[in-house]
C-alpha cells in the first residue's frame, strides 16, 4: 500500500528503533498469556485438585515460585511497556520533525500557481492538525494494533495447545464479526474524508477572519463573521457527530458477538469441565483470557475509526508531500552572476488558467533603463513584471534577462539578480532594521539607514519609539500605508540587484516625498534597471519610456514628451491629473 510505503520511507533513521518497538510491543503482549498459565497451574494443582491440602504442604516452594514468577512477569510487562512506549515516541516524533521541515522546503518551494489554489487555513492544517495525526496513529493506533492482534493470537494458540475444540466453538463468533466490520470500516471511511474537508474549512474561515480583522471591523461586520464561522462550525461537529455515531449503527452487534465469547465459554467450557474434558484450572486459563479474545472485537470500531482518521490526515500530507511546483530550477548554479539587466519581452501572452490576460506583448529595456507601466486597473501590469523573477510562467513568447530566455536561468540566480517591492506590501513581525535588511541580513547598519533615507522612511522611523529596534507588528501593523511602501521600497532597494521592480510603490505617499524618492531612484550608487508601475504621470514623467497597458495589450509606447504628443490615453491621464482637470471638468459640465 503506497501511503504504508511512504510511512516506511520516511522512518529512515528510526526504522530499527520502530521495529523494535513493534517487536517489543509483539513480546510484551505475548506475555500476556503467562500470568494466566502460572493462575491455571496454581488452581490445578493447589486449589481444585483432590491433593490440594497436601500439596499446599508438600509443594510449598513451587507455590511461591509461581506467585514471584506471576510478580515478575508482571513487573517485566511493565518494564517493557516502558520502553515500548518510548521507543515508538522517540521514533514517531523524530519522523514528525523530519517530516514537517521536509514539507515546510515543499511549501516554500511551490511556485504561485500553488498560493493561488491553495488555501492557508488548509495548508496549516497539513502542517499541524494532520501531521499530528499520522504520529499519534504511529505510536499509538499501530501499537494498539499489532497488541490486540498479538494478544489475540497469543490466547487462541494458547486456547488450541488447551483444547482445540473448545477453541473453535469461541472461534465461530469471528466471521460475522470480521464481516460487520469490514461493512462498518467501508461505510465510515467516505465520512473520515469529509470530516477533514470541513475541518480544512473551519480552519480557512478562522484565519481569514483573524487576518482580515481590520476589514470586518471595518464594515461592522464581526455578526456575519461569526455566523460564518459558526456555519462551519456546526457543520464540522455535525460531520463530527455523524462519522462517530455510525460506530452506533454496529456497536450492537459488536457488542453482543463479544458478549457471546463469555456465554459460549460458559456453556461449552462449563460441559467440558463438568464430562473431565479439561480441568478446572485449563477452565479458569480460558476465563482470564477471554477479554484477549472479545476486547479487540469490542474495540474493532475505535480503532477502525482511528484508521480512518490517520488515512484521511496520511493522504493530505502525501499530496504536499509530493507536489511539484510548475516553475522548477533545473539548472545548477555553477557560479552567481551579476546581471547587466537588459529585459525583453517577445511576442508574450498569458493566461491564469483559461483567461488570457496578456495577449503578444513585446518590449526591451537596455540596462540601466527606467521604464514606467501604467494602464487602467486590470490591465495586467503586475501579471507582466510577475513574468520577469518567474513568479508565473509565459504561455507563449519569451522573457529573455540579459538575452537569455528567463526558463533557461538558474531561479536562485535570477531571482538573486532583481529587487522587488509588490504591490501588496508584506512586512514581517521583526524590527524595522530587520525588515528592510531582509534580502542582505549582513548589511551594516549605516547602509540600513542610507536606504532608508532614500526611501524618505529615515525621518519617521527616527521619530519612532524605539527607532530602527521598534519591531513591527504582523504584516507592518502599526504603521501607515505610505510608511508601510517606504521601508518596502527600502528593503528592495537595499538588496542592490541590477533590475528593480517597483509595483505601485508610491501610490500612498505625498508628492512631496514621492518627488525624493524619484530623486533617489534616478540617483542610486549602482547600475540598475527599473520596471515602475505607477498611476502618476509624476512617477512617469521622467522614465526613459512608458508603456501603456489596456486590457494586457501594449497600447502606446514613448518618452512622457512623445505620448503627449500621441493625445491617446496617456495624454488623457496628464489632463486628468494636471491642471486640465478643471477645463476639462468645466468642459463636460458646460456641454
Ligand atoms: N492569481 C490570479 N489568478 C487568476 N486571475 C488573476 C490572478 N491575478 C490577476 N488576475 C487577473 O488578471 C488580470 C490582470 O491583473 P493584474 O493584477 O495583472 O492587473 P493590474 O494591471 O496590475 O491591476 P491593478 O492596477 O489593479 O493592480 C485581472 O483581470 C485579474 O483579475
Amino acid at each position: 500500500m503506497f501511503e504504508l510505503k511512504w510511512l516506511w520511507k520516511n522512518l529512515e533513521g528510526d526504522r530499527t528503533r520502530y521495529i523494535l518497538a513493534l517487536c517489543l510491543s509483539v513480546v510484551g503482549s505475548s506475555l500476556t498469556i503467562v500470568n494466566p498459565y502460572i493462575g491455571q497451574r496454581i488452581v490445578d494443582t493447589f486449589i481444585a485438585n483432590d491433593n490440594a491440602l497436601q500439596n499446599l504442604t508438600d509443594e510449598r516452594g513451587l507455590l511461591i515460585m509461581l506467585c514471584l514468577a506471576m510478580i515478575g512477569f508482571s513487573l517485566l510487562r511493565t518494564g517493557l511497556a516502558y520502553l515500548t512506549t518510548m521507543q515508538y515516541e522517540h521514533s514517531s516524533q523524530n519522523m514528525l520533525y523530519r517530516v514537517r521541515i521536509y514539507l515546510y522546503n515543499k511549501i516554500q518551494e511551490q511556485d504561485m500557481n500553488y498560493y493561488d489554489h491553495n488555501r492557508t487555513g488548509d495548508l496549516m492544517t497539513k502542517m499541524t492538525g494532520d501531521l499530528d495525526m499520522v504520529r499519534h496513529s504511529m505510536a499509538w493506533i499501530i501499537k494498539t494494533i499489532i497488541e490486540s492482534l498479538t494478544i489475540f493470537l497469543a490466547a487462541v494458540v494458547y486456547f488450541f495447545t488447551i483444547d482445540a475444540v473448545l477453541t473453535l466453538w469461541l472461534l465461530i463468533l469471528a466471521p460475522p464479526i470480521f464481516i460487520v466490520a469490514y461493512i462498518f470500516a467501508k461505510r465510515v471511511r467516505p465520512m473520515y474524508v469529509d470530516l477533514r474537508e470541513r475541518l480544512s474549512q473551519l480552519n480557512t474561515t478562522t484565519q481569514e477572519n483573524i487576518a482580515g480583522n481590520r476589514v470586518v471591523k471595518a464594515f461592522a461586520r464581526e455578526e456575519f463573521e461569526v455566523e460564518k464561522f459558526t456555519e462551519k462550525n456546526v457543520s464540522y461537529s455535525k460531520a463530527n457527530k455523524a462519522a462517530a455515531l455510525v460506530w452506533l449503527d454496529y456497536f450492537p452487534y459488536l457488542e453482543t458477538f463479544a458478549q457471546a465469547f463469555n456465554v459460549i465459554l460458559m456453556l461449552a467450557g462449563g460441559l467440558f469441565v463438568m464430562n473431565g474434558r479439561i480441568t478446572f484450572g485449563e477452565f479458569s486459563a480460558f476465563s482470564a483470557l477471554i477479554w484477549a479474545v472479545s476486547n479487540p472485537m469490542r474495540n474493532i470500531g475505535i480503532i477502525i475509526n482511528d484508521i480512518q482518521r490517520f488515512f484521511a490526515s496520511l493522504t493530505k500530507i502525501i499530496e504536499v508531500y509530493y507536489a511539484r511546483p510548475g516553475i522548477v530550477n533545473e539548472h545548477k548554479l555553477v557560479e552567481k552572476r551579476r546581471y547587466d539587466g537588459s529585459i525583453e519581452f517577445d511576442h508574450v501572452s498569458f493566461k491564469y488558467g483559461g483567461v488570457q490576460v496578456l495577449h503578444d506583448v513585446s518590449f526591451k529595456v537596455h540596462p540601466g533603463e527606467t521604464v514606467a507601466i501604467m494602464g487602467s486597473t486590470g490591465s495586467g501590469k503586475t501579471t507582466l513584471v510577475n513574468l520577469i523573477p518567474r513568479f508565473y510562467d509565459v504561455s507563449q513568447g519569451r522573457v529573455l534577462v540579459d538575452g537569455i530566455d528567463v526558463r533557461k536561468l538558474e531561479l536562485d540566480e535570477l531571482r538573486g539578480n532583481i529587487g522587488v517591492a509588490t504591490q501588496d506590501v508584506l512586512l514581517f513581525s521583526d524590527t524595522i532594521d530587520g525588515n528592510i535588511a531582509y534580502g542582505d541580513p549582513d548589511l551594516p547598519e549605516e547602509e540600513t539607514i542610507g536606504y532608508a533615507q532614500l526611501a524618505a522612511a529615515h525621518d519617521f522611523i527616527t521619530k519612532m519609539p524605539e527607532g530602527y529596534d521598534t519591531i513591527v507588528g504582523e504584516r507592518g501593523v502599526g504603521l501607515s500605508g505610505g510608511q508601510k511602501q517606504r521601508i518596502a521600497l527600502a528593503r528592495a532597494m537595499a538588496v542592490q540587484r541590477p533590475i528593480l521592480i517597483l509595483d505601485d510603490t508610491t501610490s500612498a505617499v505625498d508628492l512631496e516625498t514621492e518627488e525624493h524618492i524619484q530623486k533617489s531612484l534616478r540617483e542610486l550608487d549602482y547600475p540598475c534597471t527599473k520596471i515602475i508601475i505607477a498611476q502618476r504621470v509624476s512617477t512617469t514623467a521622467e522614465a526613459d519610456r512608458i508603456l501603456i497597458l489596456d486590457e494586457g495589450r501594449v497600447i502606446e509606447e514613448g518618452t512622457h514628451a512623445e505620448l503627449l504628443t500621441k493625445r491617446g490615453y496617456y495624454y488623457e491621464v496628464f489632463m486628468l491629473q494636471n491642471e486640465g482637470i478643471g477645463r476639462q471638468v468645466t468642459e463636460h459640465g458646460t456641454k
